[in-house]
């Protein structure tokens, strides 16, 4: 068995470290810091863990450039967009450090009794699993909710993200968490079983694929442990006969090139009413050659590459597949040197994999429909749900349809996105759970029944 990762820059292929992984002892060292340090830290003031929130969000600011040039290194996306995901922790930080006291207060509920609440109480050590796509934001969105709940976590990261991973760490070390608050382990597949276990792991998180949470939830649900899983998506975009184009072409074209569409919540199938089809093909196919590839270190890239060069055999096969059943390449298609290159295909139909099957990548395939209504039908056949975005004039219209629409989110006139201030989340094989808001830091807390008769 291999007992290292390598971390590879993916722009220029080099290697950037090797990394061992943590030993079995090891392991069980980290986990026994993690539950020990559980049962003091549960006894800390709400206030004084938003305080640390706040050295947190300091700590991070001052290391922003440092930190973003990490994530660019590992995962290839270009330095603003790193700078803008270590911002957006920030800003999380800001808002549980402003809101954890009203959330995790008891609630009192009316009843014959005295007194009768539910009072939220942490759960012990979480294991959180997380991907690479956006390193620090898919861990901070676990960890700072369930800390601050009076939790302890234990990350594994994704191979490839490990400096990443252990960047996180010192920073919560660095802001003034006690040791075994939040631990990063360097671990395989096998290890990550056994933890899930171990009776010292309480509840389970994973961001990932469909295929890992299966197994997670597998070996977890064995355990009778708790799971959040947030997994892949296939969001509909839904553009409607009198979208306003003008204002919404950009936000259209990044909701799926964005992290050079490696976003589970991007959107992956376009959905045109035929009014509107040919001039919306024509400026997505303008906005798509605006994009600029180069080194994703210099402020003027705005598209990155793919994570892993093999990640394009993938994208290539689904594409193949599909021109098979009758799909046209408008442009792109290509692996070049350092990426992959924006793909548009036409002529879709619903059975083509680059449509009923999650791409993660820059692959749009663009959909002709009659109307409104085929639009809605067809985008409710997915598999998957976690968002559908419409564009469209008709707010009204768009309305009608939300109670219509089987997934974690709906947005009008706006790409689906996440928000610390909003439960993010899935349905169906987009996985369960809740993270951010309210919804977020209740997750992994015990609601328990408190009755009191004097
Ligand atoms: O890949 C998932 C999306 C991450 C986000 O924008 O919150």
């Amino acid at each position: 068995m291999n007992n290292s990762i390598k971390t590879v820059n993916p722009f220029n292929n080099k290697v950037i470290k090797e990394y061992q992984l943590h030993t079995s002892e090891d392991l069980t060292n980290i986990l026994n810091t993690a539950d020990k340090r559980f049962y003091e830290w549960r006894q800390t003031s709400i206030k004084q863990r938003c305080r640390l929130l706040l050295n947190l969000a300091q700590v991070m600011d001052d290391d922003t450039q440092e930190l973003a040039e990490l994530i660019t290194q590992e995962m290839g996306k270009p330095i603003t967009q790193s700078i803008a995901e270590i911002e957006k922790c920030i800003t999380l930080c800001d808002f549980y450090a402003t809101n954890a006291d009203d959330f995790l207060a008891d609630e009192l509920i009316e009843t014959e009794a005295t007194e009768s609440f539910i009072s939220y109480d942490p759960l012990g050590t979480i294991l959180a699993i997380m991907p690479w796509n956006y390193p620090f934001w898919q861990v901070m969105r676990f960890a700072i909710p369930t800390l601050t709940a009076g939790n302890t976590a234990i990350l594994k990261h994704a191979g490839n993200v490990t400096g990443c991973g252990l960047a996180i760490e010192k920073l919560f070390e660095k802001a003034g968490y006690p040791k075994g608050c939040f631990s990063t382990i360097l671990a395989g597949h096998d290890a990550v079983e056994k933890l899930i276990s171990n009776d010292l792991i309480k509840a389970v998180t994973l961001t990932g694929s469909e295929k890992a949470g299966k197994k997670i939830a597998e070996t977890a649900g064995r355990n009778l442990k708790k799971t959040v899983l947030e997994l892949g998506g296939n969001n509909a975009c839904i553009v409607l006969d009198d979208a306003d184009l003008d204002k919404y072409m950009d936000t259209i074209v990044n909701a799926r090139m964005q992290n050079a569409g490696q976003s589970c919540i991007a959107a992956k199938r376009f959905i045109v009413t035929e009014a509107i089809y040919e001039d919306f093909l024509k400026r997505f196919k303008e906005k798509v050659a605006e994009l600029l590839h180069g080194d994703p270190m210099k402020e003027e890239t705005t598209f990155g590459s793919l994570a892993k060069k093999d990640f394009a055999d993938t994208l290539k096969k689904q594409i193949e597949d599909s021109v098979a059943l009758g799909a046209t390449v408008i442009t792109g298609n290509n692996q070049n040197k350092s990426y992959f290159e924006p793909t548009i295909l036409t002529n879709i139909t619903k059975d083509m994999p680059v449509f009923k099957e999650e791409t993660f990548g820059p692959i749009a395939p663009i959909m002709k429909v009659k109307n409104t209504k085929e639009a809605f039908k067809v985008a409710s056949e997915s598999r998957y749900g976690l968002g559908t975005m419409v564009f469209t004039k008709s707010i009204e219209t768009a309305q009608d349809y939300i109670s219509t629409i089987d997934d974690g989110s709906y947005f009008i006139n706006e790409l689906v996105k996440s928000d610390s201030r909003l439960p993010f989340g899935g349905t169906k094989a987009s996985g369960y759970g809740r993270e951010l808001s309210k919804e977020g830091i209740h997750e992994f807390v015990n609601k328990k029944t408190v009755f009191i008769n004097h």
